[in-house]
């Protein structure tokens, strides 16, 4: 496997995927503005970084920066559903990664997909992580783990992808059984993209089990506060659209979630006039969307209401067997947190009176034992990604230059411990003021005295470190 160049759905789009990628240019500020600062002197030069993250053609510029920047790049998604070909093709085209993802891989193929990304053709591993979600992050310390206790490779795992993975590593186990302690010790860290890939590091630091430094990327205010809401009050009506074509106008929607996702999310439907239902667990969040007007409701309420249903939570079994056994006929029920989880979808593949009519790529009628059916897109997957091409350029842009900010910090060898780390307010500002042309934003200047009055240097940074944007 390690000799394969890459491996990807298509190369015939590849011409494709060059021209939306050049399209994308004026989008990405950001990321052109980084490109300009550091394409000659190269501070990825000889670094070899491993990524896995939807292969989108935004990925596909976050790729064509780091490799500006010297980097040698493999890349995975991050996504079963998430790549776009046109985008996989083009990179692997232009030589700027080796890339080994496609639109509809299985989960063997997925976690196959993740160690190639992780592993060199010499059997080295990378330097640096790029990782959403944390399963490159997962793969590594699981790597080790089995690595330390060979015995973990005997036992049979409930969780059918937990399966696969422990089948990965048995047979990487077989080939070296100090391939992963090895890769793991030359690591310098790791840059997190997303919520639920940012949860899995602050737990691993809490038990003191992180294996390298990390960065939340996640956190910077110009990732979260952006793509979190703003991209999702864009991408998500676009993947629910393209899927069913279904009037959103007048429908009662159920939002469930109500963080920077699900803000984005109510936002977007109501946009489009649905009527708009939210649950919540965190009083605080609760009464936000209680102030921005949308009824708070139980699942338990909600289920019988709903025409739409959008989970965004992080959490899991969000909505269950007895939700959906509730809903009105044909309901669109939809996931757009990052993993598959949030909707019991394991009732629906191991019930047998539950009976899947597929629809087209990503969307399947599922026939239920209360004689209604409902609509599940993506299989329950991130419905932007699976069933559309994600958030626009110009958020993912603000997203990317901040992870672009994070290698660059976890490259300088700078003593790090193995500990979440978040970048500095200063550089968030910097990254907000790198996107604020494209949109002929006038920014005033703070005066000496009104600086000297808010005790702020002119230059930044603005807000105290515990101000909420
Ligand atoms: N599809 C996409 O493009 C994106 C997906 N994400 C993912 O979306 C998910 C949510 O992200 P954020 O909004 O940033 O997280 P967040 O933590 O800001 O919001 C999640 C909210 O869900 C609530 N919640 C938890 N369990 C619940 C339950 N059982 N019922 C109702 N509410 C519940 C929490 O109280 C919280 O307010 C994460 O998995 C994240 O990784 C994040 C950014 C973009
Ligand atoms: N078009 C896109 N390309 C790459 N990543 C994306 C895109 N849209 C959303 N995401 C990311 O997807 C993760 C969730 O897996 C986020 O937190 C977003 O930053």
């Amino acid at each position: 496997d390690l000799k394969l160049n890459s491996k990807v759905a298509d190369m015939k789009l590849a011409d494709f995927g060059h021209k939306e990628m050049q399209l994308s240019e004026r989008e990405v500020p950001g990321l052109m503005e980084l490109i300009k600062k550091y394409g000659d002197t190269k501070p990825l030069k000889g670094l070899k970084i491993a990524g896995s993250l939807h292969m989108t053609i935004q990925t596909a510029m976050l790729i064509k920066t780091l490799h500006a920047l010297g980097a040698d790049l493999r890349w995975a998604s991050c996504n079963i559903f998430s790549t776009q070909d046109h985008a996989a093709a083009a990179v692997v085209d232009a030589k700027l990664a080796k890339v080994f993802a496609w639109k509809g891989e299985s989960l063997e193929e997925f976690w196959w997909c993740t160690e190639m990304a992780l592993t060199w053709e010499d059997g080295s591993g990378p330097d640096l992580i790029v990782d959403d979600g944390g399963d490159a992050t997962l793969l590594v310390h699981k790597g080790v783990a089995v690595e330390k206790d060979p015995s973990l490779l005997k036992k049979s795992y409930d969780n059918k992808e937990f399966q696969v993975v422990m089948d990965r590593l048995a047979l990487s186990y077989e080939k070296n059984p100090k391939h992963w302690t090895e890769i793991a010790k030359k690591i310098r860290g790791v840059s997190e993209e997303t919520t639920t890939g940012v949860a899995r590091l602050y737990n691993m630091q809490k038990d003191g089990t992180l294996l390298f430094p990390a960065f939340n990327v996640n956190d910077c205010v110009t990732k979260s506060k952006f793509d979190n809401l703003y991209g999702c009050r864009e991408s998500l009506a676009d993947g629910i659209k393209r899927a069913t074509d279904i009037m959103i106008a007048g429908k009662v929607a159920v939002i469930c979630g109500y963080g920077d996702v699900g803000k984005g999310s109510a936002q977007s439907l109501r946009g489009f006039g649905a009527r708009v239902l939210v649950t919540e667990i965190d009083p605080i969040c609760a009464l936000q969307a209680a102030m921005e007007g949308y009824e708070v409701v139980t699942m338990e309420e909600a289920a019988e209401l709903g025409d739409i249903f959008v989970t965004a939570t992080g959490n899991f079994h969000v909505i269950t067997k007895d939700h959906m056994l509730k809903m009105k006929d044909e309901a669109i029920v939809c996931n757009i947190g990052h993993f598959d989880n949030e909707i019991e979808m394991i009732y629906l593949e191991t019930t047998p009176e539950c009976k899947r009519i597929n629809i087209k790529p990503q969307v399947d009628k599922w026939m239920l034992p209360s004689g209604r059916s409902i609509i599940i897109l993506a299989e329950g997957r991130l419905v932007n990604l699976g069933c559309a091409t994600g958030h626009p350029s110009f958020v993912m842009s603000a997203s990317f230059t901040n992870q672009v900010l994070a290698q660059l910090e976890l490259a300088k060898e700078n003593n790090l411990k193995n500990q979440v780390y978040i970048l500095p307010k200063k550089l968030d500002e910097e990254v907000a003021r790198l996107h604020l042309a494209r949109l002929g934003v006038k920014l005033t200047t703070l005066t000496k005295e009104q600086a000297d009055y808010l005790d702020v240097n002119p230059a930044g940074p603005y807000k105290s470190e515990h101000y909420r944007y």
